[in-house]
């Protein structure tokens, strides 16, 4: 199977202090199925800020989509970032576009034409279940609306590299079902996918899903132990 991400030696520091991330060498499938798990602080949403290419990390190298992201020129940055969908934590959609306006964004983007997107944004309206809240604003839809609004708009395009940040935080076990079904149909197409979570009950609804687990910003073994120790018998 390719390789779609490597991560090499990884660190990432914010500011003077330790390091947030650090050592992490991993590497993921293209078209598998990955969870994201550790406790708050972890770390789990500075990994994803590096994978969709919000943050270069302070050290170590990373390759994505076969192309050394380190140092590649700003220019080139957009052209990656439209091959990846995310779903943020904080959802952020437009606040003056509808619901149906955030979900048609990536195609109209892409420069799909207003016919062409209407029938792909209604079949992720009713998805999401959000069919008679398509002409509402963020504003006046609930949070849990707006993080259906936010993955739809993250799936529609069919990015190649889907990563979401807590997707179903907002949302009971029964919507949690669906969305998670939703990802599943978008990883059959190929779309290679991150899903950072704090649920445990999500982690069973994936036949193929694999996770990986940090433990103070390292890459820790899902079944206990740490596989990438400090070096020097450091807590890490
Ligand atoms: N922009 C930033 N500047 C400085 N420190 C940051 C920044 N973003 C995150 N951190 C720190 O990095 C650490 C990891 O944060 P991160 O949000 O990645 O963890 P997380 O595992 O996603 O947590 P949660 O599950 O609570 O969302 C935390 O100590 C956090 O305070």
């Amino acid at each position: 199977m390719a390789t779609i991400v490597q991560f090499e030696n990884v660190g990432l520091r914010y500011g003077p202090g330790p390091e947030t991330l650090s050592d992490l060498t991993f590497s993921l499938d293209e078209g598998a199925f990955y969870f994201l798990t550790g406790a708050s602080g972890a770390g789990k949403t500075s990994l994803l800020k590096l994978l969709y290419l919000a943050q270069r990390p302070s050290r170590g190298a990373i390759r994505l989509f076969d192309a050394d992201i380190v140092t590649l020129p700003r220019a080139r940055l957009p052209g990656f970032r439209r091959r990846i969908g995310v779903v943020f934590q904080d959802f952020r959609l437009v606040p003056h576009l509808s619901a149906f306006d955030n979900i048609a964004l990536p195609l109209r983007i892409a420069g799909v034409t207003d016919d062409q997107l209407r029938p792909p944004v209604e079949e992720m309206l009713h998805w999401v279940g959000l069919t008679d809240r398509a002409n509402a604003l963020p504003a006046t839809l609930s949070g849990g609306e707006q993080q259906r609004v936010a993955i739809a708009r993250a799936v529609i395009g069919r990015p190649e590299l889907l990563v979401a940040d807590e997707p179903t935080g907002n949302v009971d076990q029964e919507m949690a079902t669906r969305l998670i079904t939703l990802f599943e149909a978008l990883n059959k197409l190929g779309t290679t996918i991150v899903v950072a979570t704090h649920d445990f009950n999500l982690l069973g609804k994936v036949a193929d899903g694999q996770m990986l687990r940090l433990e103070k910003g390292r890459l820790a073994d899902p079944t206990g132990g740490l596989r990438y120790p400090p070096r020097h018998g450091g807590a890490g």
